[in-house]
């Protein structure tokens, strides 16, 4: 397991540009290592900056789009094309502007899809979608090389909250009711499952998320603080602007 770094820019609009343009040479790289490229989303505004600064950066048609996988890291249960869904907002920002294999792209459960109206059931529907897809040597997930994550005022990733009892499932993807952010009730891949990818990039902007930050980086229980037991394979790189990184450890800070 990685031990974390941290690059610290200086606002929400850099630090989605710079994101971007890790996440094109990201792809690119395993493109050229292994064929293909696979990413896990996730929702939020700095989210949805990211997908949208993607577009913007002339090298995003160097990506080969139709050998990229995309999974979700959690999602709000709602009906498909809810606005609230993050899949909604990736594909508006980034995934319906550039040529994806549709049979590549792995939306989380909806509320009128197949499961229909039963977040255990789209769950577990999930969880064999990512087994199906599972990489030789490992039963029930795929490889990812990058899964992003946003990080809440609270500390939660994905969608694992504090203190929640997502905690205590050891599945891979776990249904969440009592979501104390709106809406209530999501899907969300959970710590182990997430810590299986390659690289986890947090990706924080603004003062509210500082004491957060701060706490995770500093080694806060993962129960207290979600963010505190993330750790990627190869890497876990928590990318912030400097109003996020303001409660950084200084012995982690590299400010630009
Ligand atoms: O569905 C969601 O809301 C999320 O996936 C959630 O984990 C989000 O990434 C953080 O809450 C940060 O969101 P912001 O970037 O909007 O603060």
């Amino acid at each position: 397991m990685s031990e974390a770094s941290v690059a610290v820019h200086a606002d929400a609009d850099l630090l989605a540009q710079a994101v971007a343009a890790r996440l094109v040479v990201k792809l690119l790289d395993a493109q050229a290592e292994r064929g293909a490229a696979s990413i896990v989303l996730t929702g939020g505004r700095i989210a949805a900056a990211v997908h949208r600064a993607v577009l913007t950066l002339p090298a995003h048609d160097a990506v080969d789009w139709s050998r990229v996988d995309v999974w979700w890291g959690d999602e709000r249960f709602l009906p498909a094309g809810d606005p609230d869904r993050n899949e909604t907002q990736a594909r508006a920002a980034l995934l319906d502007l550039v040529p994806l294999d549709p049979a590549r792209v792995h939306p989380m459960p909806a509320t009128d899809g197949p499961t229909g109206d039963d977040p255990e059931a789209g769950a577990a529907a999930y969880a064999e979608e990512l087994a199906r897809a599972a990489r030789p040597g490992h039963a029930a997930l795929p490889h990812f090389d990058v899964l992003m994550l946003g990080v809440g005022e609270d500390g939660h990733v994905a969608s694992v909250f504090p203190e929640h009892p997502v905690h205590h499932d050891t599945r891979p993807v776990s249904a969440v009711r009592g979501s104390p952010k709106p809406p209530p009730v999501r899907t969300t891949l959970t710590l182990p499952a997430i810590n299986t990818a390659e690289e986890v990039w947090l990706v924080a902007s603004g003062p509210d998320k500082a004491r957060s930050v701060g706490m995770a980086l500093a080694g806060a229980g993962p129960k207290q603080v979600p963010a505190a037991g993330v750790q990627g394979v190869s890497r876990t790189l928590w990318l912030l602007d400097r109003a996020a990184a303001a409660d950084v450890p200084a012995r982690l800070r590299s400010l630009r």
